[in-house]
């Protein structure tokens, strides 16, 4: 049974859960299990693995081959059932070759994508009387009526309807399209609370945490008086918290809902993200039967909405140039033998083949085996993890990559450094007020969320927190949020009559110094003194929070919001220092090497930035603030935005903004992130990049995800992708340029020779054997100049080579022509196969002459391949096959001359690329 959320009333909590056959506790293990059986896997339709058959049908949508569909369909109303049944086979080769690739790109990826998979906090109870437990599951497991803990930078995993919620803000635009985050919230909890009590008959008792001083352990009903606390960490939102004793818990805000708004505040849909707050909430529709599956049928799990990477720019202009052009080959053809020859439909079959002839058909072949290749390595080195082919492609196209700095280039480990008071001198009671606020913080959290600088803090107060815990009761907390970098907690003292429930609230708040002390009560000299001291202790490299406080007269609900964050009392400065990655030095020089430049986007303190960058090798110059940012227009960043190497003090929408103002400037822009802030970052940059211990909804941002600690990695992932497309553009050259001179060449041999030059089923047949070499290039080891450099596939610089080695080809065909004319009286049979023969030598020297070679000469399949051809070039027409398709053995002169004419293309051929090359070096 799937309960139909948008069904319910806002308040019927009990409703939902006795529909549903659960409790706050959740769902014992065994009934879980059935309900798997019966409802299935939480997978959404469309991301199930394809199968083969479904692979091989796709590959059938390539522009290529419906081209060389239709050609075919031509052929065979044209009854040239010979030219039909090579295409059938071309493109039935060219599907299976490719469903194979992907397949065995899968496989290797298979192992390091289970860890990447995404999990879910569940609730559940081992056996119906024992206590419930939470555990990890994988998303793919959770059922109807399971119960799910949600934290910032959570996907949520599946529709839920929510039991209780702490400042819950969600994106939900891979539903909705709404940028902004959404608040969620439960909205009549007392209802709800009261509901659950009822309720406790199916689940028992909420496994609440227990709250030091706070009076409970493991609480025996939401409505019993343990602290249920709100707090809406964002801007504008005005928020509220109960503390223990009689406050009920409500929560209130003041932001209204957007208008495409899609649907009730009490419900989380599968495909948005947690952006701050904490929640429980029960599953009430799985895989199929969420919203988003019915609502957008192949959305990812917040995943990055796509928009078209520089693969799908290049290869996509590429291809449509091709198809244009082949589209226009065979009615040129027909024209010009019909205007110069007087010939009639009879060409249409030659006309064709020519066009096929000019297809790269094995294209989408070579460009999956050179990606799949690449990412099956890395996924084996157990490094990397590729999660959408072309993005290998990107990666190696990348020459601005953006790094965000916390956790990414340093350890996010933070160790306390001093804890100071306004004049540097030590002060223990700024660390005790410090260790307050990351108590309560964390305390009121449902689900507690892991904050390093929280758990720095509270380590480094040793046992003050636990004499903070009995000291102090919490009231409220306003955490840290993506663009709101200060927390509040509010508590009061317990015993004391002076912060009795009707007397005095204590606001004790932490943070980046410049936000806490804008919110003190402070004359502006003596904030700018605090300022630059702030700056002296981050120029150490050091994460500098300000600690400050405020007594406010206790309120009855315990509604708290940014509003209340004014006139604080400054009590001093908590300085951490968090080393760097061990191998980030190492990795960011290997980058520059190749001609990736870093910039570094982080949400910390220009000093510290600008230290830790230096620590790295890189030289920070001017740091650029958010602030700043804020007052330029676009036009004004983009050139900003190339000059600047750190970017401090960015919210997520300043990370985003630095990236797509790089991406307008021309650059292909990665970004390396791994928080809830960089997630904005990650979907506009060319290449999302996530180490594996990024939260959820960054990891499924990112096209490419760093299974290994070790930074160097993503190095050794740009290489791979550089490789792949030095081979890609390999073959493009190679092939076009073969098959450009021999269309060429057709068209004036047709002009001038009273018979076809080759006959269709000729041009087919050596199609074929050229088609089946030149998968050997996805094999080759590209030169190292390849990989020192960004490589991106270029359509006008192929173009402009394809044009000049294009007619070399031709001209060598126009004079093999010549000499086989002239060599034996123009006898048709003999002509056929003197170009046959001499069309495979060329193009055997053209991939051996022409491939991205390395300086370790030529590997294996591209030796075995050439070879293959020459022999086939030299021995079919001899063999029995040679007069089936028409041609007959030539005479020894002929091999002769040929030769030379093979010597002179070499020859033109080495001293061509030489000068291409020095063209395009010096153009570079
Ligand atoms: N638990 C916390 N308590 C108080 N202030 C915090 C806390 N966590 C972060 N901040 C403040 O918010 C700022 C921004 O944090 P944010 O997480 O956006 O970026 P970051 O971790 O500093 O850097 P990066 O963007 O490189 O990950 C921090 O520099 C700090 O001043």
């Amino acid at each position: 049974m799937v309960w139909a959320p948008e069904g319910g009333p806002a308040g019927s909590t009990l409703q939902t859960l006795r529909e549903l056959g659960s409790g706050p506790r959740g769902l014992t293990e065994d009934e879980a299990e059935r309900r798997l059986v019966r409802h299935g896997a939480n997978t959404l339709p469309g991301r199930r693995p394809a199968g083969r058959l479904r692979r091989f049908g796709r590959g059938l949508r390539d522009p290529f081959t419906a081209v060389l569909l239709c050609l075919g369909l031509v052929s065979a109303a044209l009854a040239s059932w010979g030219t039909a049944c090579v295409i059938t086979v071309l493109v039935t080769v060219s599907c299976a070759l490719r469903t194979a690739g992907e397949h065995r790109a899968d496989r290797a990826a298979a192992a390091l994508r289970e860890l990447i998979a995404t999990t879910a906090t569940v609730r559940r109870r081992p056996a119906p009387d024992a206590p419930a437990v939470h555990r990890e599951l994988p998303v793919d497991e959770l059922v109807p009526g399971d119960v799910v803990l949600l934290g910032p930078g959570d996907l949520v995993p599946a529709d839920l309807r929510l039991l209780r919620a702490t400042g819950l803000t969600v994106h939900e635009a891979a539903l909705t399209g709404e940028s902004a985050p959404v608040d969620k919230r439960v909205p009549d909890l007392a209802a709800g609370a009261g509901a659950l009590r009822a309720a406790g008959g199916t689940g028992g008792a909420p496994a609440l945490r227990v709250l030091p001083g706070g009076g409970g352990d493991v609480a025996p009903a939401l409505a019993s008086a343990t602290p249920t606390a709100s707090a809406v960490p964002s801007g504008s939102g005005s928020y509220s918290g109960s503390g223990s004793g009689s406050d009920s818990a409500s929560t209130s805000t003041s932001r209204s809902a957007p208008a495409s708004a899609p649907g009730p505040a009490h419900l989380c849909y599968q495909g948005s993200s947690v952006v701050s707050g904490t929640a429980t909430g029960v599953v009430v529709a799985t895989g199929g039967a969420t919203r988003l599956s019915g609502a957008l049928p192949g959305a990812g799990r917040g995943g990055r909405e796509r928009r078209t990477s520089p693969f799908d720019r290049s290869v996509n202009g590429i291809a449509w140039t091709l198809v244009r052009f082949m589209l226009l080959t065979a009615p040129l053809v027909l024209l010009a033998g019909a205007l110069l020859r007087g010939r009639g439909m009879e060409t249409l079959p030659f006309a064709v083949a020519v066009a096929v002839g000019l297809t790269p058909e094995m294209l989408p072949v070579v460009v999956t085996a050179a990606l799949a290749r690449g990412a099956a390595a890395l996924a084996r080195g157990g490094e990397v993890i590729v999660r959408r082919l072309p993005a290998l492609h990107d990666l190696g196209a990348v020459d601005v990559l953006c790094v965000d700095k916390t956790g990414t280039l340093t350890q996010d480990r933070p160790v306390l450094d001093r804890a100071v008071d306004g004049d540097g001198a030590d002060a223990p009671d700024v660390l005790h007020w410090a260790a307050v606020n990351a108590l309560w913080t964390l305390q009121l959290a449902e689900p507690p969320v892991p904050d390093a600088l929280d758990e720095a803090v509270l380590d480094a107060a040793g046992d003050a927190v636990l004499d903070a815990s009995e000291e102090y009761e919490g009231v409220a907390a306003l955490p840290c949020a993506p663009g709101r970098p200060l927390s509040t907690a509010v508590v009061r003292r317990a015993g004391d009559p002076r912060f009795a429930l009707a007397g005095t609230h204590l606001l004790v708040v932490k943070g980046a110094p410049e936000e806490v002390l804008e919110r003190c009560a402070l004359d502006a000299p003596e904030r700018e003194r605090l300022l630059r001291r702030a700056g002296a202790l981050a120029a150490d490299g050091l994460r500098v929070l300000a600690v400050a406080r405020a007594e406010r007269p206790a309120r009855a609900h315990g509604t708290y919001g940014p509003a209340d964050e004014h006139g604080l009392e400054f009590t001093g400065f908590v300085a951490l220092r968090d080393a760097v990655a061990p191998t980030a030095a190492e990795a960011l020089a290997v980058l520059a090497d190749r001609g990736v430049e870093v910039k570094v986007l982080t949400g910390d303190h220009p000093g510290t930035a600008a230290r830790v960058c230096r620590e790295l090798g890189l030289s920070p110059g001017e740091v650029v603030t958010g602030e700043r940012l804020d007052a330029l227009a676009d036009e004004e960043l983009a050139p900003l935005a190339a000059r600047t190497t750190v970017f401090a003090r960015c919210a997520p929408e300043h990370k985003a903004r630095v990236v797509r103002a790089l991406r307008a400037g021309g650059r292909t822009a990665g970004f390396l992130g791994d928080g809830v802030n960089d997630l904005a970052a990650l979907r506009e940059a060319d290449v999302g990049v996530c180490p594996l211990a990024g939260v959820d909804v960054a990891r499924e941002a990112a096209d490419v995800v760093l299974a290994s600690k070790d930074l160097t990695a993503l190095d050794r992932a740009v290489v791979a992708g550089r490789r792949s497309t030095g081979n890609i553009s390999a073959y493009l050259r190679i092939t076009l340029s073969s098959n450009l001179g021999n269309v060429v060449a057709m068209l004036v041999a047709g002009l001038l020779l009273p018979f076809l030059p080759m006959l269709p089923a000729q041009v087919l047949v050596q199609n074929l054997f050229f088609d089946a070499a030149q998968l050997a290039l996805a094999f080759d080891r590209p030169a190292d100049a390849v990989l020192r450099r960004p490589a991106r596939l270029r359509p006008r610089d192929l173009l402009r080579f394809v044009t000049v080695f294009g007619v070399l080809n031709a001209a060598a065909d126009v004079a093999t022509f010549a000499v086989l004319t002239l060599s034996h009286g123009g006898a048709e049979e003999a002509f056929h196969a003197g170009w046959f023969t001499e069309n495979l030598l060329t193009q055997a020297m053209v991939m051996l002459l022409l491939r991205a070679q390395g300086r370790r000469g030529v590997p294996g399949p591209v030796r075995l391949a050439t070879t293959a051809l020459a022999v086939v070039g030299l021995l079919l027409p001899l063999s029995p096959l040679g007069p089936v398709l028409s041609m007959a053995g030539l005479p020894a002169l002929s091999y002769g001359l040929l030769a030379g004419v093979l010597a002179l293309y070499g020859v033109g051929l080495a001293v061509a690329r030489r000068c291409y090359e020095a063209s395009a070096a010096a153009a570079a």
